[in-house]
């Protein structure tokens, strides 16, 4: 079981950014729009030049070739992109009790991408993110593009497996009624730097 830790982080106008994610914890970032959510994860997933240190357990970012921290410590952008032709392709092994639980049928395999909504690619780029087994997940509004009773289902699924997985979770997040559900913690961009927020 491993946390993820970030050490004096500085990224675009974010900086001194400390923050410990425990094994299982689901920490909820919110903060205005352009204040730099995004950016971070993208420093934590070393997609972007960033100052201080990122650990998962005892490993340090900088010593792994950024394709293999990546498979660890994935990130789930906000939009997915999709190469092959075929959902199935995409998953790196059969996910049938999660796609059934993100509302797909058997089937979802054999779908076209070019057939997919925005919701369906949503649920199901968090589906082929975990067909990777990732230790730590980096997740950019997972349900923005999604109606309410999807927004649960989906939250209800990765609440469970980031759970049984023991993964630290950083999941980005706006709405005050899903941070209430979904985080163990809460902090907020204000002024560069992470606050925690105590209801
Ligand atoms: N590669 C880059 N170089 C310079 N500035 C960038 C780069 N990427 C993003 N920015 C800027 O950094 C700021 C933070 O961007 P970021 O995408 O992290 O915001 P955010 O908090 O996720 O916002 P939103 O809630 O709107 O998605 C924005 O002003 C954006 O224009």
């Amino acid at each position: 079981m491993t946390s993820l830790t970030l050490k004096d982080v500085a990224v675009g106008d974010l900086e001194k950014i400390d923050l410990a994610i425990a094994p299982g914890e689901i920490v909820c970032l919110s903060g205005a729009s352009g204040a730099g959510k995004s950016r971070l994860l993208r420093a934590v997933a070393d997609l972007e030049p960033h100052g201080g240190r990122v650990r998962l357990g005892d490993t340090e970012q900088d010593s792994v070739p950024g394709h293999r921290w990546r498979h660890s410590v994935m990130m789930v952008p906000a939009e997915s992109a999709w190469w092959f032709d075929t959902v199935g392709e995409h998953l790196e092994k059969p996910m049938p009790e999660a796609l059934r639980a993100l509302g797909f049928a058997g089937d979802v395999g054999n779908w076209s991408v070019s057939r997919l909504s925005s919701g369906e690619k949503q649920r199901l780029a968090l589906a082929r993110a975990l067909s990777r087994e990732p230790r730590a997940l980096l997740l950019d509004e997972p349900t923005a593009n999604l109606d309410d009773k999807t927004t649960r289902q989906v939250e209800a699924w990765l609440q469970s497996v980031i759970r049984e997985r023991h993964c630290p979770a950083l999941w980005v997040a706006h709405r005050e009624d899903q941070i209430q559900r979904v985080a163990g913690r809460h902090f907020r961009i204000e002024d560069r730097r992470l606050v925690e927020v105590r209801e």
